[in-house]
């Protein structure tokens, strides 16, 4: 896979939270593709993050589109309000929602792309009858909740076996990764078929931001 058709997408969970306008341009000068925003609920996940006003005040100054990941336990109430919000890309956990595939159709039909996101303990069989209706699946690499966690290598697989499947099925997704994706680990992630890396503190953590996303592209470590 060339290097411009891998995306970075910056989680603003490992920003300065007291400078998110600074800090999402920080990262738009220095290359992101996409801002991927980390939205959880105290409750799906043991964390609090951002919420609806939090997705439409970015939307306003954001030069990218939005990805954003919805942990929560109740999607099928609430993707909507983060599609209204500006969500451009929307994912929510299959674990979580109770009519996955209406959900995708709604969020479709509301204009935004929908996507799936996985944890690293659940069945991929949960995926198969959908893929057809997304545009984006978020492999967890992590368990969700946090930032800054190891790399769970056993999802490498889990990569392949998608990556197989879009390409038997010639589905037009995209795979995105997400949870320590670092210099480290992202020669095999990139090599097992991602094509969209989230990296908070990757990027966000690093002295030169730039270099750090030409590096995660490049997979140059
Ligand atoms: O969804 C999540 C965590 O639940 C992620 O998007 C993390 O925010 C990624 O952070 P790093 O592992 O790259 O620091
Ligand atoms: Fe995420």
């Amino acid at each position: 896979m060339s290097a411009q058709d891998i995306w970075v997408a910056p989680s603003l969970l490992a920003a300065d939270p007291l400078n998110f306008e600074t800090e999402s341009k920080s990262v738009e000068d220095a290359g992101a593709d996409l801002h991927h925003v980390d939205v959880m609920d105290g409750h799906f996940v043991p964390n609090l993050t951002f919420g609806i006003p939090f997705v439409k005040a970015l939307k306003k100054v954001s030069g990218i589109p939005l990805d954003v990941h919805i942990m929560i336990s109740n999607p099928d109430e609430m993707a909507m309000e983060y599609v209204k919000a500006g969500a451009d890309y929307l994912l929510f956990h299959v674990e979580a929602a109770t009519h996955a595939h209406r959900l995708t159709q709604v969020i479709a039909e509301a204009g935004a792309k929908p996507g799936l996101a996985i944890n690293p303990g659940t069945s991929l069989s949960l995926l198969e009858p959908l893929l057809p209706f997304v545009k984006m699946i978020n492999v967890m690499s992590v368990n969700p909740g946090f930032g800054g966690q190891k790399f769970i290598r056993e999802s490498l697989s889990r990569i392949s076996w998608l990556r197989n499947e879009i390409e038997k099925r010639s589905l037009d997704m995209r795979i995105q990764v997400d949870g320590g994706v670092n210099k480290e680990t992202v020669g095999s992630v990139v090599e097992a078929g991602a094509d969209v890396l989230v990296a908070g503190t990757a990027v966000y953590g690093a002295s030169d931001r730039k270099a750090a996303i030409e590096l995660l592209k490049n997979q140059n470590s």
